[in-house]
């Protein structure tokens, strides 16, 4: 499977002027929200399986909302047990933030895409709260703006599924010249 072909022909990436999570704004902005409703999940699963073999963990947890989906489909192939962390507390009910009984395990944190790892990291502070050991993160796509150092250095092993250098290598006859030069400009400069 050619990611890149995949994003795009299913319009999950999508270029514009697009304001992040973090308040940073983006020239490209890949929207893996809708992934589950197409096929392709399915490989994106099998080499996230495959990306996970040598991580010991026995939790998955994933960041709510986008990290939910493939949290639910490894926690169903793999037969490990799940939950999900949440944006923010509802303020009635439990209203907790943590949803999973992680007390005392080996937990993997699954998000879609990673910019800063500043959602990898609340979500992962949020479990560590809560009596779990946070040993890896996973997302399908890095965009490689600061998450895997950021993560590296709380001790969490960072893997992703694809690289957003190696999704735009993939996709130079696809995206316009000015296209491509937009994006490999915006990443050149948060380096
Ligand atoms: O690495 P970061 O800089 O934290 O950015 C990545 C986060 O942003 C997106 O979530 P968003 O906050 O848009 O929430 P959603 O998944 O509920 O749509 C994405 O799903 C990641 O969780
Ligand atoms: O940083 C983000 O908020 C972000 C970037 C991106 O490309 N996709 C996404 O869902 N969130």
């Amino acid at each position: 499977m050619d990611i890149g072909e995949v994003l795009v022909k299913r319009k999950l990436l999508l270029i514009g002027n697009f304001v992040l999570t973090s308040g940073k704004t983006s020239p490209y902005y890949i929207d893996l929200r809708r992934f589950p409703s197409y096929p392709e999940f399915r490989q994106v699963v099998d080499e996230a399986i495959k990306k996970v073999e040598k991580v010991d963990f026995d939790f998955i947890m994933g960041v709510a909302t986008g990290g939910v989906p493939l949290a639910s489909f490894l926690a169903c192939r793999m037969g490990i047990p799940m939950g999900y962390v949440r944006v923010e507390r509802k303020g009635y009910g439990t209203d907790k933030l943590v949803e999973g009984e992680v007390t005392g395990r080996k937990v993997l944190v699954v998000d879609d895409v990673a910019t800063t790892g500043g959602s990898l990291e609340r979500a992962s502070a949020e479990i560590v709260r809560s009596g779990g050991k946070v040993v890896g993160a996973l997302v399908i796509v890095d965009r490689e703006e600061g998450a895997s150092e950021k993560l590296r250095s709380l001790g969490i092993d960072f893997i992703s599924v694809f690289k957003i250098s190696d999704i735009l290598r993939s996709l130079s006859s696809t995206l316009s010249e000015n296209e491509r030069k937009l994006i490999e400009e915006y990443l050149g400069g948060t380096k």
